[in-house]
């Protein structure tokens, strides 16, 4: 199947302007595609009881209009407030620059149940993801009506964006649960350096990247098939809270870090060949005959050849939230974020294959889940965010 055409994709090099301002319109929404920034604040909604499907579309154009001012840089109203009300805006981005801002929005499952008159509108693959082998989750943190994820280089700026959409908000959804992430763990573009995730190991060197258009169509967006034609042109994430281990990991020798995910911590490299980009080499044996990337090694139950030829377009960030009270261990790991066209032939099964035998599940523990059906892009200052679902 092919993806909606779609000829102003973000280009390679213009996609993040000088200014710090990436384009909030266009066919596509921006945090897909777009450079991965260095920070992220990532939230999920619920639409609060007696809410109408009304009162959710005028929440979704004032969100819009507001998201569009603050990725531009600007504040969410630039009234001056009278003395006596509140702030249209609540100033911590003041003096700021937009820092990249890319501000993406999103509605899960839940959304599609009675309240809205929605239920034929649901696209057969956005449906909660089934319980996985090790899930260990917390469904505070997991699910939602909505999502915001906003992504910025300086931490503020993506909180303010957050913050300011949450108290737009007021009377309508209410905070389901909130994710700050520090350090990217992905690269989505060949200009960018493949950045190192907590376990001290580059991530990202096999991610799809903006310039390979063929496998955006085959992998990421949703193509003129899709079931639902206001999702033609965009895309369903999955989030996973996956906590790691660290102090298990920090004790475990460095060959062994090595196998676990089958590459080579300085460089990135693979296991049996010298450079972080080169082909990895599944096939590969040693003199005594052994597989050079284990069985299950990471990278060999997550490739794409072993997948029936899926892969995800992964977005994640290195998150912490302090100490386990109960443990005195840290809580800390990969906030991960993937993007793909349907969630029923992209994560799932991947996952499914991961939870089975992956190395690394000795060292982490998935503890929140998400998916969120991503609309396209919001074409330009009368359009607003799922338009196509709720007009
Ligand atoms: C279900 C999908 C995936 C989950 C969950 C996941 C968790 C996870 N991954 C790392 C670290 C690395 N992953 C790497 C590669 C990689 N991972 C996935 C999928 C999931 N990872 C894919 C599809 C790939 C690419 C495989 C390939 O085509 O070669 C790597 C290697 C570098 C890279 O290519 O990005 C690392 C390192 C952690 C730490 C983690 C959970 C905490
Ligand atoms: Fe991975």
């Amino acid at each position: 199947a092919t993806a909606a055409a779609c000829s102003d994709d973000p280009p390679p090099a213009t996609a993040v302007s000088p200014r710090g301002v990436v384009a909030f319109h266009g066919p596509r929404q921006a945090g897909i595609i777009t450079d991965a920034q260095d920070r992220l604040a990532f939230a999920a909604f619920d639409v609060s009881a007696g809410v109408s499907r009304e009162e959710l579309r005028t929440l979704l154009v004032g969100w819009t209009a507001a998201a569009a001012r603050m990725a531009a840089g600007q504040a969410v109203a630039d009234d001056e407030a009278a003395p006596q009300s509140p702030p249209r805006d609540t100033g911590e981005a003041i003096g700021l620059t937009a820092g990249n801002l890319t501000i993406t929005f999103g509605v899960g499952p839940s959304l599609f149940d009675n309240r809205f008159g929605l239920a034929s509108r649901r696209p057969a693959a956005l449906a909660d993801i089934p319980p996985l082998p090790g899930d260990n989750l917390d469904p505070l943190r997991s699910r939602g009506d909505l999502c915001v994820q906003a992504c910025a280089d300086d931490p503020q700026v993506a909180f303010h964006a957050v913050r300011n959409l949450r108290r737009l908000a007021q009377g309508t959804a209410v905070l389901r649960w909130f994710q700050l992430g520090f350090g990217r763990t992905s690269t989505t573009s060949s200009d960018q350096d493949t950045p190192r995730n907590l376990m001290g190991f580059k991530d990202g060197t096999n991610n799809i990247k903006r310039e390979d258009a063929a496998s955006l169509d085959k992998h990421v967006w949703v193509g003129a098939d899709g079931d639902q034609a206001w999702m033609r042109g965009g895309t369903y994430v999955v989030t996973r809270r996956i906590r790691m281990l660290l102090e298990s990991w920090d004790r475990d020798y460095l060959r062994d870090q090595e196998q676990v995910f089958g590459r080579a911590k300085a460089s990135g490299a693979p296991l049996g060949a010298a450079e972080e980009f080169d082909p990895v080499p599944l096939g590969a044996k040693d003199a005594g005959g052994e597989l050079i990337i284990a069985a299950d090694a990471h990278i060999r139950l997550a490739a794409p050849a072993s997948n029936g030829g899926v892969t995800l377009l992964r977005r994640g960030y290195s998150y912490t939230d302090g100490v386990n009270q109960e443990t005195g261990q840290l809580d800390a790991g990969l906030f991960f974020i993937a993007f793909q066209r349907d969630p029923r032939t992209g994560f799932i099964p991947v996952q499914r294959r991961l939870a089975a035998s992956d190395a690394l599940n000795e060292y982490i523990q998935h503890t929140s889940s998400a998916v969120f059906a991503v609309p396209p892009g919001v074409r330009d200052g009368r359009d607003y965010w799922a338009s196509g679902l709720l007009a």
